[in-house]
């Protein structure tokens, strides 16, 4: 019997895993997030408790409590520009958080399974490999690399799961995602800039939570790569859903990188190679075609 706690369930991996770990019969979940707990009403038999992982001792008491034998943590700062100009509030909850979570696995002797980013990377020579050289060109990123340096220094069972921008459709969430967001803006009929120089293998949510239960599953440590497979660029994903919605490309507008001015500067060419999770894992992403379809899917059904 394996007793799993996730970290940020309200969010939009957080969602998938709580769903997917419900299902599994020999597996006690207990879905944590800070504040309410929003799945309530679609997911009344899931087992929450709030907690917020920046506050070092409500981690300690609900893992004491709740004693996990795995604890996957999702909870994060994921708006790249926010943790730009919120530093102090980045490294609160993408690094300290991590090392309170740490301490906890440590004591009470559980297994952190930790979810990362390909924006560790400097995106000059993806798609790339676990054992590549990180170097961060945002703050988010650097926050992130600074949680993997304190989660390969704990003295329990770890793994480091790096994952690249994730799509899907979750229960009361705020944020939209690159599928949704090029079919509602074609829907009503907007032109969209959309970038051709950067590149990325996209990850569908449910493609991520299944990586992160088959590394519970097995025990699994160091680092593993979890993504979708394929390498494409945010202009080519908007043809795809164009594509898939019978919308209008000719609202698609190609841009470079360059011409936007966001706060924080992305990564030209980061992805995945993703062969380590596939051969010692069992991971099989769906392709971005079948991901639109599963997105589509749920879409109409909200
Ligand atoms: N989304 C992406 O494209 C990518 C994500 N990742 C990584 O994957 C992980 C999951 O990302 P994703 O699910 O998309 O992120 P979300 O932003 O959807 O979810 C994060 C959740 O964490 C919760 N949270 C925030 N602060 C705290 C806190 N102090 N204590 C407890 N919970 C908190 C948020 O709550 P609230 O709802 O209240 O804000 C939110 O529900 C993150 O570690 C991220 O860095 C990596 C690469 C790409
Ligand atoms: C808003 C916008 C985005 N894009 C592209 C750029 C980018 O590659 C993609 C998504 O843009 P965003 O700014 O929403 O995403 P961004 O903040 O870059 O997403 C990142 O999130 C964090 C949490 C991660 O860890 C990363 O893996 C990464 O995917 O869409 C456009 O082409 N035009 C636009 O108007």
């Amino acid at each position: 019997m394996k007793k799993i706690l996730i970290t940020g369930s309200n969010g939009l991996l957080g969602q998938k895993l709580a769903e997917l770990l419900l299902a599994q019969p020999d597996v006690e979940v207990l879905a944590t997030s800070r504040g309410e707990n929003k799945l309530e009403t679609i997911m009344p038999e899931l087992p929450f408790a709030s907690l917020d992982v920046t506050d070092r001792i409500q981690v300690e008491t609900v893992v004491s409590l709740f004693r996990p034998t795995h604890i996957i943590h999702t909870a994060a700062m994921t708006n790249v520009d926010q943790c730009e100009s919120d530093r102090e509030g980045a490294l609160l909850l993408n690094r300290d958080a991590v090392q309170y979570l740490v301490n906890a696995c440590e004591k009470y002797g559980a297994h952190l399974i930790h979810v990362s980013t390909d924006f560790i990377f400097d995106g000059e020579d993806g798609p790339y490999t676990e054992t590549a050289e990180a170097n961060p060109v945002n703050f988010y990123g650097e926050t992130k690399l600074l949680a993997e340096k304190i989660v390969q220094q704990a003295r329990c069972k770890w793994a480091i799961l790096r994952t690249v921008l994730v799509y899907g459709v979750a229960h009361d969430y705020g944020r939209t995602n690159i599928v949704l967001w090029v079919r509602d803006s074609l829907q009503a009929g907007k032109v969209i800039k959309v970038v051709e120089d950067q590149f990325r293998t996209p990850t569908l949510a449910e493609d991520l939570a299944q990586g992160c239960w088959l590394a519970a599953k097995h025990d699994a440590e160091g680092i593993f790569n979890i993504s979708g497979s394929e390498m494409l660029t945010p202009y080519d994903m908007a043809l795809q859903v164009a594509d898939y919605f019978n919308l209008d490309k000719a609202l698609i507008d190609k841009a470079d990188a360059s011409s936007f001015s966001q706060p924080a500067k992305r990564p030209p060419k980061t992805g995945f190679i993703i062969s380590k999770a596939q051969k010692d894992l069992g991971y099989r992403p769906h392709s971005f075609a079948e991901g639109i379809q599963i997105v589509a899917e749920q879409a109409a059904r909200n």
